[in-house]
């Protein structure tokens, strides 16, 4: 049987180490970091993501910023919103919580954080500074997963890694944290041919697709280290309930894998950590702390 990984303990772990980084911190710069999240319409999971990610920042000691704006907010306010926060002093870090109602242009919306700030890692300067390999920020999930994977593999370089998927907030990204740990990667999708064969010849497995259960124990070769990065909500066995399983099928793939992320409590939590990590590093970054 796999070992689990456990995300939430790392993440709480994490949470506490930024903590006594921020209590530095404000020792310091006299003033404590600053986070400002953006939530735009009604999405009850995203507002779930939003109430926890204010308790975990000020958790941590940090000043959290919420802005809660109505579904029908225009393009122009919404980005007048960022620009201010852009000037704001006592704002390290910008996040606009993802999916934006429709209408809205998120590409637009994201570009406009200027890239100081920028902790989630989603605009182009941050990504175009994760593939040249400059210093930035790296967004919070990925970072997350390659935390998990360091934490129980130590150097990864050498290593076969296969991710599934190829969004801009996970994917992408991943693979090219991998990259630059040294591992051989491969970016799968929706029309890599024989899916499982190219899983099999892999030592690191990042699922990342969005299709639940999708990824079979017998697609896996004995021993590899699994990261399940979905989050699906589907029907329990229990008439009108529901429940959370990731993109990788637990009960069959962790008789194969050496180790594998549970959904939940596993990449999910180190979303959030992470977040607080880039914030503190924004911070650090603006006040010239090393
Ligand atoms: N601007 C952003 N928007 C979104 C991001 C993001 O990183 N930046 N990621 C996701 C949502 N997300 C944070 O925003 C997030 C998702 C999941 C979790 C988490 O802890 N999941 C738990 C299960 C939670 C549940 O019971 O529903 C787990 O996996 O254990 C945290 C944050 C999309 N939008």
């Amino acid at each position: 049987m796999a070992d689990i990984i456990d995300g939430k303990a790392f993440a709480a772990a994490l949470r506490e180490s930024i903590a006594d980084g921020v209590a530095d911190f404000v020792a310091k710069a006299g003033r404590k970091p600053g986070l400002a999240v953006v939530l735009v319409g009604e999405d009850a999971a995203s507002q779930v993501y939003v109430r926890n990610k204010h308790k975990a920042t000020i958790a941590a000691g940090m000043e959290s910023f919420e802005y809660r704006l109505a579904a029908d907010t225009s393009q122009a306010e919404l980005l007048a919103l960022v620009e201010a926060l852009n000037a704001d002093p006592a704002v390290d870090g910008i996040l606009v919580q993802l999916p934006l109602p429709n209408g809205l242009d998120e590409n637009a919306v994201i570009q406009t954080i200027d890239p100081d700030k920028d902790v989630d890692g989603f605009t182009t300067t941050s990504t175009g500074r994760l593939l040249t390999g400059l210093p930035g920020f790296v967004a919070c999930t990925p970072l997350g997963c390659l935390m998990l994977l360091k934490d129980r593999l130590g150097d990864l370089s050498g290593k076969s890694a296969v991710v599934i998927g190829r969004s801009n907030i996970v994917g992408k990204p991943m693979a090219q944290l991998l990259l630059r740990e040294s591992c051989t990667v491969t970016i799968a999708h929706s029309r890599t041919a024989d899916l499982p064969a190219v899983v099999r010849g892999a030592d690191i497995v990042v699922a990342a697709v969005g299709r639940p259960e999708m990824v079979k124990g017998d697609w896996l070769k004995p021993g590899a280290t699994v990261i399940d990065v979905g989050i699906n909500r589907v029907p329990a066995a229990e008439e009108g309930k529901t429940k959370l399983v990731g993109d990788v099928d637990f009960a069959s793939a962790s008789e194969v894998a050496g180790a594998i992320t549970p959904v939940p409590g596993g990449v999910g939590p180190m979303t959030i950590a992470c977040l607080l990590y880039n914030t503190l590093e924004a911070a650090n970054r603006r006040e010239g702390i090393a």
